[in-house]
């Protein structure tokens, strides 16, 4: 059986992840399109699915005929009523990070799922299917012993001009929030964050770089970087401190050059570089389970998860050095 897929939402990851579906993955193809700009739709169609209907609203999409599951890219504000959407409707869903903007909306969501009895989202915390991650959190889980220390950091060469303070946690933090979560397999319990000085390439709306801190109940300590005008490249590290050793993960494959007297690595620039392939893995997931009916990897209590974490993060921010404490309720039985 061949997956029928909506993807509502053809912006810049919308039209990627609709090329992949098309182009790379096996069995699955775009049948429905939608897009508040309609263009955008359109063009996307006539470039990669010629054969799919486009519709004028996402809930149109969902309720249609023609769609088994539901591939969520547009705007972070708009998730949360697309995803109660594919719940009532009983369909699967993708939805690409935040599940929702506030820790509230995702809890909703997470309600609607458990009501439902089975799941049926997976959110797009791409990290976790990622080679190198994987790697690393064998190597944690089997030989450095307990994990003590994490030291990390996220970096992009620059940013647009909209991208604002907040965003360091909602936009670029929200990566780390998951991917600690499941490679230490904890829970966080307090945040901090620490301004550096402000960089020079970046504005009055941001302060850039920062230094989040987060404490996990088994005591672990994550110090994250967040630099989103380093210059130099896309760059994520990341070294985990255990009681018999250190691993640290590796980073992208590169070609070592001797030229011109200098020993060099190349090093990317774009963040949909460094994560091709676990983009691509993580939507081949998402076939397989859907075309099950049900859904695997990051869930709707993952991204509760990350939205509590997120406010509390943003509350940090509001109070340079004080420790916020991170509270939630109890996970229920569905996402254990
Ligand atoms: N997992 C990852 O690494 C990444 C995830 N994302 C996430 O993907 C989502 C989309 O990001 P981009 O593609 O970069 O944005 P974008 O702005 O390029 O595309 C978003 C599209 O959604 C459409 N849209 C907005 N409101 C809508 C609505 N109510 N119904 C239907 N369509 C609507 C817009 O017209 C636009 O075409 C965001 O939530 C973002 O955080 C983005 C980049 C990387
Ligand atoms: O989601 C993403 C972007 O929105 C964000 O701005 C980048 O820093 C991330 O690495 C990328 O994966």
């Amino acid at each position: 059986m061949t997956l029928k897929i909506g993807v509502i939402g053809t912006g810049m990851i919308g039209r990627d992840h609709t090329r992949r579906i098309q182009q790379v993955l096996a069995g699955a193809e775009v049948t429905a399109l939608s897009d508040v700009n309609l263009d955008s739709a359109r063009a996307v169609q006539a470039d990669l699915c010629p054969d799919a209907q486009v519709f004028e609203t996402g809930q149109d999409l969902i309720a249609s005929d023609t769609v088994d599951a539901v591939l969520i890219c547009s705007w972070g504000a708009t998730h949360e009523e697309y995803v109660l959407g594919a719940i009532a409707a009983g369909k699967p869903v993708f939805c690409e990070k935040p599940l929702a903007t506030t820790a509230d909306g995702a809890k909703r969501i997470v309600d609607a799922e458990v009501a439902h009895g089975s799941r049926l989202v997976q959110v797009g915390f791409m990290r976790r299917y990622d080679a190198g991650y994987v790697a690393l959190k064998n190597v944690v889980d089997t030989q450095i012993g307990a994990p003590i220390m994490v030291h990390a950091a996220h970096r992009n060469p620059t940013v647009p001009e909209q991208y604002v303070t907040p965003m360091a946690i909602h936009d670029t933090l929200i990566h780390e929030i998951d991917v600690f979560r499941w490679l230490l397999d904890d829970d966080y319990v307090s945040a901090r964050v620490t301004f550096p000085r402000t960089c020079a390439a970046s504005h009055a709306k941001l302060r850039d770089p920062q230094i989040v801190t987060l404490k996990t109940a088994k005591g672990t300590v994550i110090n994250t970087e967040i630099y989103v005008n380093c210059k130099y490249g896309y760059d994520i590290q990341c070294q985990v401190v255990g009681e018999e050793g250190i691993a640290s993960l590796p980073e992208p494959m590169a070609i070592t050059k001797r030229l011109n007297a200098t020993l060099q690595n190349e090093i990317l620039t774009d963040w949909k570089d460094r994560f091709v392939d676990s983009y691509d893995v993580e939507l081949n997931d998402f076939i397989k389970a859907a075309s099950a009916g049900t859904a695997s990897g990051p869930s709707s209590w993952d991204g509760y998860m990350a939205a509590v974490t997120s406010d509390a993060c943003v509350a940090a921010q509001h109070d340079e050095g004080a420790l916020v404490q991170i509270t939630y309720p109890d996970r229920p039985a569905l996402y254990n």
